[in-house]
């Protein structure tokens, strides 16, 4: 079954759109950092401070292909990272799938994350300075697999209506 799949960097609204594109298209919608933290009982930050980040981006893997492979139609909300392990953005290829990259700019995930960092372990700890350095330059290493995404919907400065009806229009 069909799988709408959105991917981009931490902040840029993956699981906000999910959720609000899931009420517009009467899709059920499954964020993938909630289905890993309910599936282990652990939040992500526990999952990273217990088992490491390699043991997160396995599980990550794994139970993104088993949310590809079930007999549901899906909204699926990735986590910033999925597109970028374990060969994940090939998985983006597959017929089912139809993924979008939610693309922001740095000024837009700085502005979003700032007040919003605690339970995203990679961030979590840094001063503000050293977060907008640290976007830069992961988003610019990451850039590569986030355009493997069949689509591109650009969400500086668009409320989450907006976005919501740009994703419409694109998937039309
Ligand atoms: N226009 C917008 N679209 C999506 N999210 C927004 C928007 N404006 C503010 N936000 C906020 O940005 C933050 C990050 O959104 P989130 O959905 O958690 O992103 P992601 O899952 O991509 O990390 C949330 O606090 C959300 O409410
Ligand atoms: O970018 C990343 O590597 C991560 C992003 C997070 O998801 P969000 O993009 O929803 O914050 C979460 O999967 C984990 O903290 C790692
Ligand atoms: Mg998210």
């Amino acid at each position: 079954m069909k799988k709408i799949v959105l991917l981009g960097y931490m902040g840029c609204g993956k699981s906000t759109i999910a959720q609000n594109l899931s009420k517009n298209k009467n899709i059920p919608f499954v964020d993938l950092d909630e289905f890993i933290e309910k599936r282990v009982k652990l939040s992500i930050n526990e999952i990273f401070e217990k088992h490491g980040e390699i043991y997160f981006r396995k599980l990550e893997h794994e139970l993104f292909i088993e949310l590809l492979q079930s007999s549901e139609n899906y909204i699926i909300g990735l986590g910033g990272g999925t597109p970028c392990y374990a060969n994940n953005h090939e998985l983006l290829k597959r017929d089912n799938v139809t993924s979008v990259y939610l693309k922001a700019s740095i000024d837009t995930l700085y502005n979003r994350l700032k007040g919003n960092k605690s339970n995203r372990p990679l961030i979590a700890n840094m001063n503000e300075e050293e977060m907008k350095e640290f976007i830069a330059k992961h988003l610019f290493d990451r850039s590569f697999y986030y355009n493997h995404a069949k689509h591109k919907v650009t969400v500086d400065n668009r409320t989450v209506e907006e976005t919501v009806a740009d994703i419409v229009a694109v998937l039309a």
